[in-house]
Formats: C-alpha cells, structure tokens, sequence
C-alpha cells in the first residue's frame, strides 16, 4: 500500500530510490527477515531450490490451504507442491517458518544456451529475526538431508551381484547390477508379530543410529543371520528388508570369490546403506574349520575359540601370499564382515542365510559378527492369519469359529513351511469360501503324517535313533584316529601350532623350527 502511494506521490526517476529507502525503513521496523531462493543463480541451477521443492512436497508438517497435487509415472506416491505465489508454514524446532513461492514473469529474455522457463521461480522464506541464529543453519542442513534422503527413496533401488568371478567391468566394478523390484515387504512376510515388530524396531534404530554408533566407537553396520528350514521366508526377509530401508543390496556368490583379497576388493566397491547378503552360507565353501584354508595341509586344532583372530589374520595374510587357487578362507570372511576393512563405507547390514546353523563355525555366529539371530520357521498359526489375509484378503474374524479353532489346532502341529501353504492358497485364491475349508484338510493331513512318523512303530523309531547314535560313534572315533595320526609324528611342535595358530601351516619341519622358536622368544621377553 505505502510502496504504491509511493509511486503515484514520486516522479518516475524517483521512485527506485524512494522504493529502496522504503524497503530499508520496512526492515528496520519488521521483526522477520526474509531470504530469496531462485531457481536459477546465475547460469547454475540452485541446489537449494530443488531440495527445498522436495522437502515441501513430503514433510507432513506442512500446512497450506492451496497445493498443487502431482504424481510422477510408474510412482505410487502422490507429492504436492506450492502453487505459484502461495505460501505455507512449516515448523522446525518450535520455530515456525513461512515459505512463499514466488513465480513472475521474466521481463527480458537474456541469451543462454540452455532453453530458460518465461517464468522466474523462487522461494521466499520467513522467519523471525531473533531466530535467525538459532536455526537458519539448522533448517537448512535439515532440509537438504531430507532431500537427499527423498531422492535416494525415489531411486530405482538396485541388486548387484558378483556372478562374473572376478572380472570387472569397463569402469572397473566387479559387480553387475539390475534393477531390484521385489514386492515382498514386512506387511506380506508371514511370521510371529512380535519378532516382526522386534526386527522392525532393530532396523529402524540402526538406520537412525549414527550419532549412537560414532558415540560408543562402533563402525556403522549389523549383521542377521536368518536359519532355518527351506520355503520359510529367509530370502524374503531379505527383500522386506531392502524395501523397508530403501537400500541396495549386494548378493555375493561366494564361489565366485577365490581369494581374500578379491573378496576385499569386492566389499571395498560396495556403497553405504546397502545390505550385503550370502545365502545359504553353509553350501557356499566349507566354513566350519578355519584352517582348512585352500589347499594347504591342515591345522589340526580345528573349531578353537582361542587366539582366534590371530587365525583369522595369519591364515589370511598366507593365502594372500600365496595367491593361487581358490584359498578363500573363512578368517577371510570374518575379516570381511568385522576387520578393518568391513567400516570401509558405512551403514551397512550383512545377512547372512543357512538351512543348518549347526554347521556354521561359533566364531562367524558371536556378537558384533551377527548382531541377531533370526529363526525362521514353520508357519505359526499366527503367520497363517497374514497369510490369509494377504492371499485371500479374509481376515481371522471372517471364518468360522469352529474352523479357525482347529486351523490353530494342527498349524504347529503340520509343520508346513510358509512356502507350502502359500502353494495351497494360491492354487484356491478363487474361491475363497472352500480355500480356507481345503487349507484346513491339508493341514490335518500333513499333521496326522507327521503325528504316524513320530509316533509311527515305536520300535522302528527307536531304531532310528540307535542307529544315529552308533553312526555318531564311529565317526568320532574315525576323527579321534585322524588326529592321533597326525600328532604322532611332530609332537614337539604342538605348542607352536598352538600358540602361532596358523591357519594353513606347512608341515614343513623348518617352518615349525622357525615358529617354535619364535614364540619361546616372545614367552620369555
Ligand atoms: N514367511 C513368509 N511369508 C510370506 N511368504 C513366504 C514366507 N516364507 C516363504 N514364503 C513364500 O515362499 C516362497 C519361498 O520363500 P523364500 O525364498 O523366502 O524361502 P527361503 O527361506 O529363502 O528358502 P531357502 O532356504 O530355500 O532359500 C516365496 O516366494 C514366498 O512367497
Ligand atoms: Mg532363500
């Protein structure tokens, strides 16, 4: 109002000046400040503009009477954004923000190699003055982590893999990656709610967990390990996971890997927030003696806790040395997901998978290796309801009360893997009335199969087990031969195994001349 009394009181070669004097005066008096952000500075796209456009088309703390809705093709979310010249607040910290979009045509069309929009965008924020100091760097740092973390959610999440050995390609990856798409989320993933929410709740609070991890001297990472039986969701999991965190993951083939270096240089290429993964790593190479590192001759104190990590490090430096064959060990491994080189990058989740925890080496298992075991069984009566739910969309109220009664009889008893029952719901997925009825029979049928083998002639079942326990015997004392064997010929030398823990010592006697020595050196200084 003043500014136009201004320029009908001015004459015309006055009124810049008058108007900027103005401008001043308002200032001085106004208790906010304002701060323009265009969406061209200069020649150069403003980085800003672009991250406060995202910003405020997701935070829900945004409050506008007019926005201008969008969704983008192939995304299933709707964003909004400020119509032109119009403004809304936002709250950080207690403090609230106001921000305007400003959008003039522009007057004179200046040269540019680039094609330049008629229009002139830009967004005006406001905040008080006395707050300025408090959160201005704040807000902004905040709104560009948002942005970016928006962008990385928007991004086509990838799944790499590792299949091509140890070639790489023309910029010198040795991962391939395709586009990952898998549907599987924690809402479709049949199993116990509670250990849902708990896994749910570990996730979310590794992903917020920086300052926690910087704080307690921790490299930024976790690792799952998730066994059990096949067809019950490990893989799955997996997906759920990668969908839930919006991060890449990495599928490594370890038979593709030969040494460990190689596998080194393949966790050095990996990027942050992404979920390593080695499936059914009991198949994958023998990992339950760390001595038996490639080729070499054997250790014979196999499966021992003590001086583990000097194993681990003198088996790996020596198959490094030598470099030939396929001498990736599983101290190899353990350095990968716990040495030095697994906080190259950060935020990282390793999962490893196994149908058989029992044959994994405790060392590979401990805390900080993997963080949370997570068994994955035979579906629960509880897991069932999701099933129905998402297979049939027929909620546990829905059937029959003397139905959903037995279902919760036999479903433990069945011992049906999800997979199974998936199987069963899909084939009746049409008619969804019989389905549950015929889920009902199958269950009652594996469950009465299962009750004849368990309780099924007891004399033959007992039988079973004799025959176990003598298996069991004669292959202890087959093992109990096999060491006696091989202690007999270098007795002398067993506290330098002992105590070097040498992964892949020679049997060589000069090497283990060299080692005795050596340690009676160090005992005695
Ligand atoms: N817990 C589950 N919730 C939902 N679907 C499941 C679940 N478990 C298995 N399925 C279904 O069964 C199929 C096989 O499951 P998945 O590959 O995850 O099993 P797995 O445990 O990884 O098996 P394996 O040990 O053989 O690798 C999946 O396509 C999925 O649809
Ligand atoms: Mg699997």
């Amino acid at each position: 109002f003043c500014q136009t009394l201004l320029q009908t009181a001015f004459p015309p070669e006055l009124r810049y000046a008058s108007s900027k004097l103005f401008n001043r005066i308002f200032n001085c008096f106004s208790s906010y400040c304002y701060f323009d952000i265009t969406e061209i500075d200069g020649v150069n796209t403003n980085e800003l503009y672009n991250a406060v456009q995202l910003y405020l088309s997701t935070s829900a703390s945004i409050v506008g009477n007019r926005l201008s809705l969008t969704r983008a093709l192939n995304s299933t979310a709707f964003t909004f954004a400020l119509s032109n010249n119009d403004s809304v607040l936002d709250t950080f910290n207690g403090v609230t923000a106001r921000w305007e979009h400003v959008v003039t045509q522009r007057q004179t069309q200046s040269f540019s190699w680039r094609p330049i929009s008629d229009e002139k965008r830009g967004f005006t924020l406001r905040i008080r003055k006395k707050d300025r100091p408090v959160i201005l760097d704040a807000y902004l740092d905040h709104i560009m982590d948002t942005a970016t973390e928006i962008r990385r959610k928007n991004k086509d999440r990838l799944l790499y893999t590792n299949s091509r050995g140890g070639s790489i390609d023309s910029r010198g990856h040795p991962w391939e990656s395709v586009p990952f798409k898998h549907p599987s989320t924690f809402d479709t993933l049949a199993m116990d709610p509670a250990k849902k929410a708990e896994i749910i709740k570990d996730l979310g609070d590794f992903a917020d967990g920086q300052s926690f991890y910087q704080k307690t001297g921790r490299a930024w990472k976790r690792g799952y390990l998730l066994y059990g039986p096949p067809g019950t969701g490990k893989s799955s999991m997996i997906a759920a996971m990668a969908n839930f965190l919006g991060y890449d993951i990495y599928d490594l083939e370890l038979t593709e890997v030969s040494t460990n270096s190689e596998l080194r240089k393949l966790l050095m290429k990996t990027t942050s927030k992404s979920i390593i993964v080695i499936e059914d790593i009991d198949c994958s190479i023998n990992l339950s003696d760390r001595n038996k590192a490639g080729s070499r001759p054997k250790n014979k104190n196999t499966n021992t806790n003590t001086n583990l990590n000097l194993s681990a490090a003198a088996a790996a430096d020596s198959t490094d040395q030598d470099g030939g064959g396929n001498t990736i060990t599983l101290s190899g491994l353990l350095n990968f997901t716990d040495g030095l080189w697994s906080c190259c990058g950060s935020e990282r989740i390793f999962v490893f998978t196994t149908n058989h925890i029992e044959k994994l080496d405790p060392a590979l298992l401990r805390s900080g290796r993997m963080d949370m075991h997570i068994f994955m069984n035979h579906c629960s009566f509880e897991a069932l309801k999701i099933l129905l739910r998402n297979y049939l969309g027929v909620e546990a109220e829905e059937v029959e009360k003397q139905v959903l009664e037995e279902l919760e009889e036999v479903t433990g008893k069945a011992e049906m893997t999800p997979a199974d029952i998936s199987e069963v719901l899909i084939r009746k997925r049409r008619e969804k009335g019989r389905a549950v009825v015929e889920l009902l029979e199958v269950l009652k049928g594996k469950a009465a199969e299962k009750n004849g083998k368990r309780g099924g002639g007891g004399a033959k079942g007992e039988k079973v087990v004799i025959d176990n326990e003598m298996m069991m015997m004669a292959m202890e004392e087959e093992e109990e031969q096999e060491k006696r064997a091989l202690d007999s010929p270098k007795e002398g030398s067993e506290l330098a195994d002992d105590c070097s823990n040498k992964g892949d010592d020679d049997d060589d006697d000069e090497q283990t001349q060299t080692t005795t020595t050596t340690t009676t050196t160090t005992t005695r200084g």
